[in-house]
């Protein structure tokens, strides 16, 4: 593509050069660079990405885009200077791609918690009515049954049009996506254009990255400054500001306030949740396979986003039915002795109050919380989840997560100061297979072992290894022959 034709709509500079050069690729990492490629130099947290200009002229790279003056570039090369490189890459990967989501329907879903959650039930709905759908996501990225990992919950944006390309190219009608805060913060999402916006909930998480809840706010809120409809969770405090900052059409849900889709008559046992939703003066009963006012929540956004889709109630009520519930969210798994296991993503003290109430409805005899907090992520929140344990469950086994590069014990000691405010009895281990094995000892008929943190995940990051580990394998293994 002409190099004109890909800064189109962006304002740039000509340091030295020609725009009329005929680029092949745009690459953000030196170490993916081909001949013919343009490289773009991002101004990163751990480095920057102008040091990697003489790999990024060694693997052949035509244009340089930069972010101030660089010495020392052959002639032959072009160098060009845009004053956000970020933003720069999210507009041009949409003009390389041709804009994609122009041309299919997206719904962002942003909020601290129940994201994923919410894409699977959007897209039980959409795959009901005879819709082709892409999912992008924490769990995986989808394109109708097929399945492409993923590493991150939004991808760069380079990634995200390349998928979006391939999600129209694979006759995708609907994409339902995860927006974090750090997408739009770092102008992941900047080229996506969102039909619709769901916003579910704003509670600690992330901090180490956004500093104060109001930067996190503020960053979650521009989702709704660029989408054409906005569904909104109006009982969450920050609610009315999400309001505030959409673009477009409007639709609240609550359970508390007065909404437009509103939750009443709840009804919740172990298996699920039942309720009746008021729209437009009607009735309709919804049912959901999992359990927790939570879910309810997560059930209305749901209701939300596929009315503003375009989606009948009848087709919505009957799709929620059909969704079994997400892996490693509130996933149960029972022994013969009359125990069970619930497995849960819980990773933020909000989510693990969430479970922790929940399970604790359902708890004939003790509830046995096992749980950590990840490494390399919001420091703060570690002694708010060890009270929130402590407050609770009957007895605590704090654990790993992922460590990454710290020190693990020192994550559990951190932990450990807010469960110790409680006075809640617990123990400490290191190793989450032990504590797994250490919760399954201690369990007796009418027990509830919840393990929470990893959900999911298949894996575990130390500093200097990741190994293959999964929560649902684990206790299964731990109950051994009485697993059911
Ligand atoms: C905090 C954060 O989001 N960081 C992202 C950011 O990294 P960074 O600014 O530190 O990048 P850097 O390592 O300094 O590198 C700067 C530039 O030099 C380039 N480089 C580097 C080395 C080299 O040899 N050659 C080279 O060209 C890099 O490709 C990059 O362009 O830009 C990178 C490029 O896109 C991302 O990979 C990276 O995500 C990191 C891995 C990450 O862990 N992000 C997490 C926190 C995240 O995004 N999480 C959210 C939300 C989770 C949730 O709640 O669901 C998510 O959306 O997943
Ligand atoms: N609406 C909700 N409100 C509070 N907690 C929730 C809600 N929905 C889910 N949770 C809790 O949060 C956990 C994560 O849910 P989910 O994966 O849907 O969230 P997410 O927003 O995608 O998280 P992530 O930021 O990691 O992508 C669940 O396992 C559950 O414990
Ligand atoms: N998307 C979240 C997931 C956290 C999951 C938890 N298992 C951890 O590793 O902290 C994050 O990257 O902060
Ligand atoms: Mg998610």
């Amino acid at each position: 593509m002409l190099l004109q034709k890909l800064l189109e709509g962006i304002p740039y500079k000509m340091l030295q050069g020609t725009d009329q050069a005929e680029i092949k690729m745009p690459v953000y990492d030196s170490r993916k660079v081909q001949p013919g490629d343009l490289f773009v130099c991002i101004t990163g947290f751990q480095t920057d990405g102008h040091r990697y200009i003489p790999m990024a002229l060694e693997k052949g790279a035509a244009a340089l885009l930069v972010e101030h003056a660089v010495e020392d570039v052959p002639e032959n090369i072009t160098v060009i200077q845009t004053e956000n490189n970020r933003q720069a890459l999210a507009a041009l990967s949409a003009n390389f791609y041709d804009h994609p989501t122009e041309k299919i329907r997206v719904t962002g879903v942003t909020g601290t918690n129940g994201k994923t959650t919410i894409t699977y039930l959007v897209r039980s709905v959409l795959e009901r009515v005879g819709r082709k759908t892409g999912v992008i996501g924490t769990i995986e990225n989808r394109i109708g049954d097929k399945v492409i990992p993923t590493e991150r919950t939004t991808p760069e944006s380079l990634e995200l049009q390349a998928l979006m390309e391939q999600m129209r190219q694979e006759d995708v009608t609907d994409v339902i996506m995860e927006v974090s805060s750090h997408s739009l913060d770092l102008h992941r999402v900047d080229g996506i254009a969102y039909d619709v916006a769901v916003f579910t909930n704003l509670t600690q998480d992330h901090l180490d990255y956004h500093k104060t809840m109001e930067n996190y706010k503020i960053a979650k809120s521009m989702l709704f400054e660029r989408s054409k409809k906005s569904v909104i969770n109006i009982d969450d405090a920050a609610g009315d500001f999400m309001v505030e900052k959409s673009a477009g059409e409007v639709l609240t849900y609550a359970i508390d306030k007065a909404a437009d889709l509103k939750a009443e008559d709840i009804s919740i046992t172990a298996e699920g949740t039942a309720f009746t939703v008021v729209y437009e003066g009607k009735r309709y009963g919804v049912k959901l396979h999992t359990p927790g006012r939570f879910s309810v929540y997560n059930g209305l956004g749901a209701i939300g986003a596929c009315l503003c889709l375009g989606v009948e109630m009848e087709d919505i009520l009957a799709g929620l039915a059909e969704n079994p519930g997400v892996a490693g969210r509130f996933q149960t798994v029972r022994s013969k002795k009359g125990c069970q296991a619930v497995v849960d993503y819980a990773h933020t003290p909000d989510g693990l109050e969430n479970v922790l109430k929940t399970a604790k409805e359902f708890t004939k005899g003790k509830l046995i919380a096992v749980f950590g907090c990840g490494g390399d992520r919001d420091k703060t929140k570690r002694p708010i989840m060890g009270r929130i344990g402590g407050q609770y469950a009957d007895y605590c086994i704090i654990t790993s997560d992922n460590p990454r590069t710290e020190d693990p014990e020192q994550i559990l000691r951190e932990v450990e100061a807010g469960t110790k405010e409680t006075g809640c009895a617990y123990e400490k281990q290191v190793d989450r297979r032990k504590a797994i094995v250490r919760a399954v000892e201690l369990a007796q008929a009418g027990d509830v072992i919840l393990i929470a943190g990893k959900g999911h995940e298949t894996y575990q990051i130390f500093p200097d290894k990741t190994i293959h580990f999964d929560d649902v394998e684990e206790v299964r293994n731990a109950f051994g022959d009485d697993c059911l």
